[in-house]
């Protein structure tokens, strides 16, 4: 690092001095807290990206949203080159940096960690990082300060994608890493073509019923209701109607994936009109989506089709994929067994988890959050993963594409069969398996830290004694379980609870938040 480069972070993260007295860290996805906090982190992480594009020698992406959060709060992650989220080896230098007190002590902090990994200013490719945002008014302020951070390293270009949905941003990055077009229209282009290669998959058109191919869907009045719109441009056959796209509501309020599965009622601006129709929810960055319907006029209660459900409707149908190739000893003859594997959070209903089970399945469990759970599928051939909140998706191995690929003529004429065996209703998918009754509750505490778990969060080790304290809790229920775990994303710990009705589930998550409040000191509790 030359003086010129020094003397650049030096001046310029003088305009963002850190917030006092607060500590933030990478969490579940990236950091987040009320936006008005987060000037000097974005302004950090923009130095972050800029360094992870010269180490990688690659596009690298940042986006500013935080998701379900409410409206006030922000937050920022990174995005790697082949479109996953930040490498976990860089999160604490992520943590250290962006709480750093003085530019002095930044600048020591990236100096130490330029020379450890080795990093390179010789201008031989400069960084370049792709910028998004959601539609947090916040947002354009926190963009600015991110461009600032970017541009304190010599040589690097920030390009602003505008307001973009997360999973947009993060295709992006990859499509440009990989030398492709990586424009907004061709992200529809991209969705759709391969829409249409799965119903042309299905021989006379469509099987499912015209009432079934109605699609409400409940926007979160954020980002994904407007890219929907642009999308539906380009999907023929699928009737799609947008509602809470923002021009009245108030962002993730009585709306949105999170609200829905968690409270298993209606959204706002749905109603009984809506009996028997096949719903769905984005998330406020859109890269959560869960389904519904509303069984009856007479309550707002809804069946919900979460993450869990998706997850197993894949797995169903890619088990039956691999197993027609398996037929006549083709795999055998190659010597070749493609590994798939389920991954699922100590969140996931324990239903699901037993249904994938009887399957077959290779199930894996990893702790929450999509770097998680997107880590572990990869080390499969095909690897699928959700969140029960919607989060969620297939990883097909480069091994594993290219032996499709010789094999496509032969798949594509099977495969034709079992997507005609399917012709499945909303109905049927949901009826796969039905739902343990659960309840998840946050408790305000005094330092969520002090929760320390193991074994995919599902044992607190920390603070002494509150895990008997919940094992004894749940030995009065039967079908029991429960767990707490400190969230990543809000300054709670969550308490969830799965039993044989949903009464005793409720009664299970309020008895732990009361255990929950006595170890850690409560600032007050509320459900969801
Ligand atoms: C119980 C729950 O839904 N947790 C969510 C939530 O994380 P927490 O660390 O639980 O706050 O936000 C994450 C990011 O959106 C998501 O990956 C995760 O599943
Ligand atoms: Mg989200």
């Amino acid at each position: 690092m030359n003086d010129h480069q020094k003397s650049l972070i030096l001046s310029s993260s003088s305009q963002f001095p850190p917030p006092q007295g607060v500590k933030l860290s990478y969490g579940t996805s990236g950091f987040r807290a009320d936006a008005s906090i987060l000037q000097s982190t974005v302004f950090r992480v923009g130095i972050l990206a800029a360094l992870r594009s010269l180490r990688t020698q690659s596009v690298i992406g940042l986006m500013i949203t935080a998701s379900h959060n409410q409206v006030s709060d922000n937050g920022i992650k990174v995005g790697d080159p082949s479109g996953g989220m930040l490498t976990q080896d860089w999160e604490p230098f992520a943590d250290s940096i962006a709480n750093a007190p003085t530019p002095q002590e930044l600048l020591q902090l990236v100096e130490e960690f330029v020379a450890k990994e080795g990093i390179r200013f010789d201008g031989s490719r400069p960084a370049k990082v792709l910028l998004g945002r959601d539609t947090r008014p916040s947002g354009d302020s926190l963009l600015e300060a991110a461009k600032q951070g970017i541009s304190s390293i010599v040589g690097a270009s920030a390009v602003d994608m505008g307001i973009v949905t997360t999973p947009q941003l993060h295709w992006m990055v990859r499509a440009k890493n990989k030398g492709l077009k990586a424009a907004e229209l061709d992200y529809f282009e991209q969705l759709s073509s391969s829409y249409r290669c799965l119903l042309d998959l299905i021989p006379n058109g469509s099987k499912v019923e015209k009432a079934e191919n109605k699609l409400v869907v409940d926007g979160a009045n954020g980002v994904g209701s407007e890219k929907l719109e642009g999308l539906k441009k380009s999907l023929d056959g699928l009737d799609i109607e947008i509602r809470n796209t923002g021009k009245e509501g108030v962002l993730n309020e009585g709306v949105g994936a999170d609200f829905v599965q968690k409270e298993k009622i209606l959204p706002q601006e749905f109603g009984p009109k809506d009996v028997g129709i096949r719903c769905a929810s984005l998330d406020g960055d859109a890269d959560r989506l869960v389904y519904f319907t509303l069984p009856s006029e007479s309550s707002s209660k809804i069946d919900l089709v979460d993450g869990d459900k998706i997850l197993t409707l894949f797995a169903v149908f890619i088990k039956e994929q691999l197993s027609i190739l398996t037929e006549g000893g083709q795999m055998v003859e190659d010597g070749y067994h493609a590994r798939l594997g389920v991954i699922q959070t100590a969140y996931a209903n324990g239903a699901s988890t037993n249904y994938l089970r009887q399957l077959g399945l290779e199930i894996a469990l990893t702790p929450t959050g999509v770097k998680y759970l997107h880590e572990k599928a990869a080390e499969y051939d095909v690897g699928i993963y959700f969140e029960a909140n919607g989060h969620g998706t297939i990883l097909f191995s480069d091994h594993f594409l290219s032996w499709l690929e010789a094999k496509n003529n032969e798949l594509a004429s099977r495969s034709k069969a079992i997507l005609i065996h399917k012709g499945w209703s909303i109905c049927k998918w949901n009826g796969l398996y039905q739902d343990l009754p659960s309840r998840q509750l946050k408790v305000k505490v005094i330092d969520r830290t002090a929760v320390v778990t193991e074994n995919a969060e599902t044992i607190a080790v920390k603070p002494p004694g509150i895990q008997e304290a919940i094992n004894a809790e749940i030995a009065k229920y039967p079908c029991g379980r429960c767990f707490i775990r400190p969230s990543g994303t809000e300054d709670v710990v969550r308490v969830y609870a799965e039993a044989s009705t949903q009464e005793a589930a409720d009664s299970l998550a309020n008895s732990v938040a009361k255990i929950a409040d006595q170890f850690l000191g409560s600032r007050s509790s509320s459900s969801v």
